[in-house]
């Protein structure tokens, strides 16, 4: 049984951020499903590169089977591990049929961590990001952003019906919200 974490939040919240400090101190392998759909994209012999690159301009989600399949399989390369940050996922209502679906019997999902932080702050992260992403452009965000409005947080809202969401404000500096985020883990895991 995988123990999950999904971390979620706009585009440029943090999450990449804080899910490397997790996964350096705290024991979990950090996921993150765009990170795995890029490596896919880059892929010689992939199937899905255009697909992949074509949503991820238009800051539209890739279907699930695509998606859950690369974490299954990256979840199956670290059996031994205390636990999974699945870092953007799931994003919108196919993503979390999808994952029921294909993960049910195979996850324990612990909690949502939710990074939240105002959408103006978010893009002006992203647009100094430097990472030479094909997203982090003024118009692929405005797309992004209003996937995460329209798409994702209702994925955060129904988490929190189901009283598994920890929201932690990330507008603040990294150490901050990273102090705040262990609180959150050792609550979780009793350390
Ligand atoms: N708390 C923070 N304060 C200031 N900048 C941050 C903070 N967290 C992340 N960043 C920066 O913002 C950008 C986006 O962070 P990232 O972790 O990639 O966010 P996400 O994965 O949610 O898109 C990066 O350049 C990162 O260094
Ligand atoms: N579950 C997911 C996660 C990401 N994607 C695609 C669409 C997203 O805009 C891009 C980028 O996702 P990523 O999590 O790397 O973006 P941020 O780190 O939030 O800026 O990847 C997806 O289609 N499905
Ligand atoms: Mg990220």
């Amino acid at each position: 049984m995988f123990n999950v974490v999904f971390v979620l939040g706009p585009p440029g919240s943090g999450k990449g951020t804080i899910c490397s400090k997790i996964q350096e101190n705290l024991g979990y392998v950090h996921l993150s499903a765009g990170d795995l759909l890029r490596a896919e994209r880059e892929r010689a012999g992939s199937q899905f590169g255009a697909l992949i690159e074509s949503h991820i301009k238009n800051g539209s989600i890739v279907p699930v089977e695509i998606t859950c399949s690369l974490l299954e399989n990256a979840m199956n390369l670290h059996k031994t591990a205390n636990g999974f940050l699945v870092d953007g996922f799931p994003r919108n209502a196919d993503n979390l049929s999808g994952w029921s679906k294909q993960m049910s019997g195979k996850v324990h999902e612990q909690f949502v961590l939710f990074l939240s932080c105002p959408v103006d702050i978010c893009i002006n992260r992203c647009l100094n990001r430097g990472e030479g992403r094909t997203d982090d452009n003024v118009d692929s965000l405005k797309k992004r952003v209003e996937t995460y409005n329209n798409q994702t947080f209702p994925i955060i809202e129904h988490f929190g019906k189901l009283n598994m969401v920890r929201k932690v404000d990330s507008e603040r500096p990294v150490e901050e919200v990273y102090e705040d985020v262990v609180k959150v883990f050792e609550a979780a895991n009793q350390m």
